[in-house]
């Protein structure tokens, strides 16, 4: 390691102190089991929560050990999808009754989009196109351009930005990302729905990258689907499942493309014809994967006295502060911030494009500050307000100075990168 003195680095080392003291988040961080590592990688797998351990043991040894088939009912197996959903749908501003959790974020893709364009094809107008976000990460646009396929209509990558102007009278429905995945650049929601709605479209948001960092405001915008995984600020778990929203005003004509049996009216009637039921219900496939979503219900517990403003408050005092970390600490040059500086655009995340970025996260990582390299130069660091403090931020970005100085572990020399340096 390096012995190099950062300089500015006892000032914002108080100043990190000061931060720490006056969080009211601060106590949360012992709801989760930590080390001494920093960890900034919750935007792509949340830390474990304390509680879920001792909860699963028991959802294990008694509700499934000794219980057995019928902890479906007494144990309320069955009803977990929407009795979770309603848990998810208040972080994001739903009201109880539209979000159902289950399969995985791809798979909710899929149902949104088709029964969105469902929706809007059986509206009278002629609609055949769907927008689809050209930064999206990957699944969601390998599922939508399927979409496209299987409905008749064509599939048109646009920036989130450009909705707004891109969506027409032949627009059917529009995906897009409320956070980007890379960039953590946060997207109009309100202004993009409403321009949607405007022409007669439906809107998908996926709010992968968003929810249980900032308020989403679902209902108060008039979203009309949305989709979302909980392995990421909500903790759930590696794999936990997923969820899908569906506006009260469109459940009636929700047609779900993967209608299984337990979404329709009368699962246990077996009937060989097919009668979807009310609700988010609807939304549901197959038989829901119980362990997985108790471990998600457990983990959601470290959320009922937290207000999503103060999440969203710290998150950006977080961001600030590392932005402002790095930018004292990383010499000129050697790192630029593709990250939104304004508030408004920016999500929970800080992405900073760095020559050799795969050797100098895996330096990073092996020196406790964890964050992720994605393609093809980009250091990705995701600030968990639940657990991360702002003497973690300092860290990180101290460490991330030092890493530069001494050159990536692997010996391959850093080259500068683009002008636009952080801070
Ligand atoms: C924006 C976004 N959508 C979808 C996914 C994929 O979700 P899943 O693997 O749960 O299908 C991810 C991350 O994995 C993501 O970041
Ligand atoms: N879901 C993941 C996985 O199963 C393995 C590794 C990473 C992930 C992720 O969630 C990646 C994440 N969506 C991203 O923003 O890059």
């Amino acid at each position: 390691m390096s012995d190099t003195t950062i300089s500015g680095a006892p000032a914002l080392t108080d100043e990190a102190a000061r931060l720490d003291a006056a969080d009211e988040l601060r106590a949360k961080r012992d709801a989760f089991a930590l080390d001494d590592a920093v960890y900034l990688d919750g935007n792509s797998l949340g830390a474990l929560p304390r509680g879920v351990p001792a909860r699963l043991a028991d959802v294990i040894t008694r509700e499934w050990g000794s219980l057995r088939i019928r902890s479906w009912e007494e144990s309320g197996w069955w009803t977990a999808p929407e009795r979770i959903g309603d848990r998810v749908g208040h972080l994001v501003g739903a009201a109880p009754g539209q979000v159902v959790v289950g399969d995985s974020t791809s798979v909710n893709v899929f149902k949104a989009v088709v029964g969105a364009v469902r929706i809007a094809q059986a509206r009278g107008a002629h609609r055949d196109q769907i927008l689809v976000d050209e930064a999206t990460f990957p699944t969601d646009g390998y599922i939508a351009e399927s979409a496209a396929r299987m409905t008749g209509c064509t599939l048109r990558p646009v920036a989130a930005a450009d909705v707004p102007t891109a969506v027409g009278p032949r627009t059917a429905v529009a995906l897009v990302n409320h956070a980007d995945y890379r960039t953590g650049r946060l997207h109009d929601l309100p202004g993009t729905t409403a321009a949607v709605h405007a022409a007669g479209a439906l809107v998908v948001w996926d709010l992968c990258h968003s929810a249980g960092a900032l308020p989403v405001g679902l209902d108060a915008h008039g979203v009309d689907l949305a989709v979302g995984c909980t392995y990421k600020y909500l903790n759930g778990g590696p794999g936990s499942p997923a969820y899908l929203y569906v506006a009260h005003e469109h459940q009636p004509r929700f047609d779900s493309p993967l209608p299984g049996w337990n979404s329709h009216a009368d699962p246990f009637g077996m009937e060989p014809a097919y009668a979807p039921a009310d609700g988010a219900v609807r939304g549901r496939v197959g038989t829901p994967d119980i362990l997985s979503m108790l471990a998600l219900e457990a983990a959601l517990e470290v959320w009922d006295d937290v207000a999503i403003e103060a999440v969203r408050a710290k998150s950006l005092a977080l961001t600030d502060f590392f932005l402002r970390c790095v930018g004292t600490y990383v010499p000129a040059g050697r790192v630029a911030s593709i990250t939104p500086v304004e508030h408004e655009r920016r999500g929970s995340q800080v992405a900073l494009r760095c020559a050799d970025a795969g050797a100098v996260m895996a330096e990073l990582v092996r020196r406790g500050v964890v964050g992720d390299f994605r393609n093809p130069d980009v250091l990705r660091f995701g600030f968990t307000p639940l657990y991360t403090g702002f003497a973690d931020v300092e860290r990180a970005a101290r460490v991330l100075a030092e890493v530069l100085a001494d050159g990536p572990a692997d010996g391959r020399a850093g080259e500068p990168s683009e002008s636009g340096v952080a801070g």
